[in-house]
């Protein structure tokens, strides 16, 4: 555990119970996006993603705020060292450092693990992007948002453009914050479905949290894990595309020990049993 987890800018942390915590931990530069953390956020959801010992995932961020997006100082968005580069080398050069970037991201996506954004204080640009590819999204009352990218000159590129429409239930507020960069806190945050829950405080949300992400980590892993691939499938496609890969999937899934295990519980009503590691 200790080395396959060991980051310089996150801490992970195994909480039991199949529950792990991934927490950003820039806190001086509150937890700002350089291109070490873009890569260790990429790595440890592909290593979770396949880690028998966990089930869900909480994604926080130490010290202030969660996330004050990408790092201002550079790295990230400066040209290739070699000058001599023409225009469509040059464009080949940053187009595979953008999609580099999104894959990171999309990892957490990818990952069939629940992962629960937690947010405090600010939650800017590239913060957005990275929440935006999360399952579900928690905030506290001192929390603010802002798809910032427009300040900076960008047309946001990671994410909050792509996933947020298929999140938020109303297009033309998404675009009026899009377009004004607007900070927005967590009430209207809440009415417009970008998070689900606001809690008074930091130290309250986690342990709501905790407890929200140890009932889903308690259920059937085969059920759960199975439960985020068809959501993903079909966030992205046809009704009748889903439910097909919905009858592919499941073909093979229902044969699972954990659905007489979980029904008999249910029944019964009794805790659950222990279901075998996936
Ligand atoms: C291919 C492109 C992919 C992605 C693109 C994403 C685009 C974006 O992310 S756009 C958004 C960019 N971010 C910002 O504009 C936010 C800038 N920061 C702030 O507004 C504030 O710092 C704050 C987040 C509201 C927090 O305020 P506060 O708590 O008062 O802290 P500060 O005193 O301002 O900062 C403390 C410390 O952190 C450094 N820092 C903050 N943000 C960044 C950042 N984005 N990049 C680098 N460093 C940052 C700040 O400089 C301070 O450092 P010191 O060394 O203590 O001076």
């Amino acid at each position: 555990m200790a080395q396959k987890y060991s980051y310089e800018f996150l801490k992970v942390q195994n909480f039991g119970d199949y529950v792990w915590r991934v927490s950003l931990n820039r806190p001086n530069k509150r937890n700002a996006l350089n291109l070490q953390i873009w890569n260790e956020i990429g790595d440890v959801f592909v290593k979770l993603d396949e880690d028998k010992d966990c089930r869900v995932i909480i994604l926080d961020g130490e010290g202030k705020s969660f996330c004050a997006g990408i790092d201002l100082n550079g790295g990230i968005l400066d040209k290739n060292d070699d000058e001599n580069l023409d225009v469509a080398r040059e464009a080949r050069f940053i187009g595979r450092k953008i999609a580099h970037l999104q894959q990171c991201f999309t990892n957490i996506e990818k990952c069939c693990k629940p992962v629960i954004a937690v947010v405090h204080g600010a939650c800017v640009g590239g913060g957005v992007d990275l929440i935006a590819a999360c399952d579900i999204r928690h905030c506290s009352e001192d929390a603010f948002f802002s798809i910032k990218e427009v300040d900076v000159g960008l047309a946001a590129d990671v994410g909050s453009l792509n996933r947020l429409p298929k999140l938020v239930g109303n297009h033309s507020w998404l675009r009026e914050i899009a377009y004004t960069a607007r900070n927005i806190k967590p009430q209207e945050a809440l009415e417009f479905g970008l998070v689900n829950q606001i809690h008074k405080s930091k130290e309250d949300m986690a342990q709501s949290v905790a407890t929200l992400a140890k009932e889903i980590a308690s259920k059937s892993p085969v059920a759960i894990q199975g439960t985020k691939v068809v959501l993903n499938y079909s966030k992205d496609h046809s009704t009748d595309e889903s439910l097909n890969f919905t009858v592919a999937w499941n073909a093979s899934q229902l044969q699972t020990e954990d659905i007489p295990k979980s029904a008999m519980a249910s029944f019964s009503k009794k805790e659950l049993p222990e279901f075998s590691k996936l």
